[in-house]
């Protein structure tokens, strides 16, 4: 598994004061010993509904937890009633350091970012060859998102009965993403529906897309138990059917791990991304750097990586690559 930065999150690096001057203290002791683990399958406005062994319960944020958020894929410490009765309400005290964070800004020019899901290895971008057309541009914000976060992408093609994938995969060779290519026919077949699940084994795979490109009937495909799931969570929150707003986890069959549904997405804003971070995902350029001006855009005349490429350290269609995907931080018309 790939890590990229020191803190995935910043916000779970506290330092306090101790008691008695200010000396900084980097860990807190657990003041809720009882509390047992957590990990949170969806959020419904502030009610989240987590998994506690084999149980779903229903928990709302203590307030000792502050402004701090607790997403989807969160592992948490909780307190109170466990049994998952109806109408019981637990607590959550502790949200534990996160592995990564998938965030997102609404739009490039709002600054306000949202964590979408926590502890995620994986980000399946999913994306259909035909109604709706690909959208390149939305993919490759998508892959930044997944490179600054430090989670490795997958590309997922969808409806591959409309339209040939040849193109668009062409696009992404150079940048060596993993790919799979399905279709609602070919998922009945539940050894079709085997090989997606070959790339999500073992681990926490978000799910993004826009809207109607068929990621509904691919996660049903892969969870079969997603309505039972589904109804899971809706005996737990009282709705009467999931709501579309927020992610929701869904197991894979045999607990071989985690598929997050994430709502449909129309643009994928970028406010917040560090090409320092994206750069960790092309280890070949990485190294090239070392020459390069102080927080280097890496898209600017005295970026070094020109005379790496120059001297035959790396392909020059990588960096082509690199700098097409930094480019899509800048906003345009229909993203
Ligand atoms: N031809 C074709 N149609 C498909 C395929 N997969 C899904 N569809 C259709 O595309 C439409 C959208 O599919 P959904 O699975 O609801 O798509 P979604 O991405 O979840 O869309 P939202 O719910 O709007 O986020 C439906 O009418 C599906 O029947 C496919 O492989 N081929
Ligand atoms: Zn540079």
């Amino acid at each position: 598994m790939r890590r990229y930065g020191k803190h995935p999150d910043e916000d779970d690096v506290r330092i306090r004061p101790g008691r008695k001057g200010s000396r900084p203290r980097t860990t807190i002791r657990p003041k809720h010993e009882d509390a047992v683990p957590g990990f949170v399958l969806t959020v419904d406005r502030g009610r989240i509904t987590c998994l506690v062994e084999d149980r779903t319960i229903h928990a709302m944020k203590a307030r000792e937890l502050g402004r701090k958020g607790v997403v989807v894929g969160d592992q948490v410490a909780i307190v109170g009633d466990l049994t998952g009765d109806k109408d019981t309400l637990a607590r959550i005290v502790r949200v534990e350091p996160r592995t990564s964070v998938l965030r997102r800004t609404a739009d490039d020019d709002d600054p306000y970012e949202r964590v979408v899901v926590a502890n995620a290895d994986q980000l399946a971008i999913v994306t259909a060859l035909a109604d709706p057309e690909p959208r390149p541009r939305l993919i490759d914000r998508c892959l930044v998102a997944a490179f600054d976060a430090g989670l490795e992408p997958l590309l997922v093609l969808t409806k591959s009965d409309l339209a040939p994938a040849e193109t668009l995969l062409a696009t992404y060779k150079l940048l060596d993403v993993p790919h799979v290519v399905t279709s609602r026919d070919d998922l009945i077949d539940d050894a079709t529906a085997d090989q997606v699940r070959e790339q999500l084994a073992g681990r926490v795979t978000a799910f993004v897309g826009h809207s109607g490109v068929g990621k509904t009937t691919l996660v049903n495909a892969l969870v079969p138990a997603r309505k039972r799931a589904t109804g899971l969570v809706n005996a737990v929150t009282g709705r009467g059917r999931h709501t579309t707003t927020s992610a929701l986890a869904l197991p894979l069959p045999d607990g071989t791990g985690w598929v997050i549904d994430t709502p449909g997405v129309r643009s994928f804003g970028l406010h917040h991304v560090d090409p320092g971070r994206v750069i960790h995902a092309f280890p070949d350029l990485e190294a090239g750097t070392e020459g390069c001006p102080r927080a280097c855009s890496h898209d600017e005349p005295d970026c070094a990586l020109d005379a790496w490429v120059a001297e035959g350290h790396a392909d020059g269609d990588r960096l082509y690559s690199l700098r097409r995907l930094l480019a899509t931080r800048e906003r345009r018309e229909g993203d």
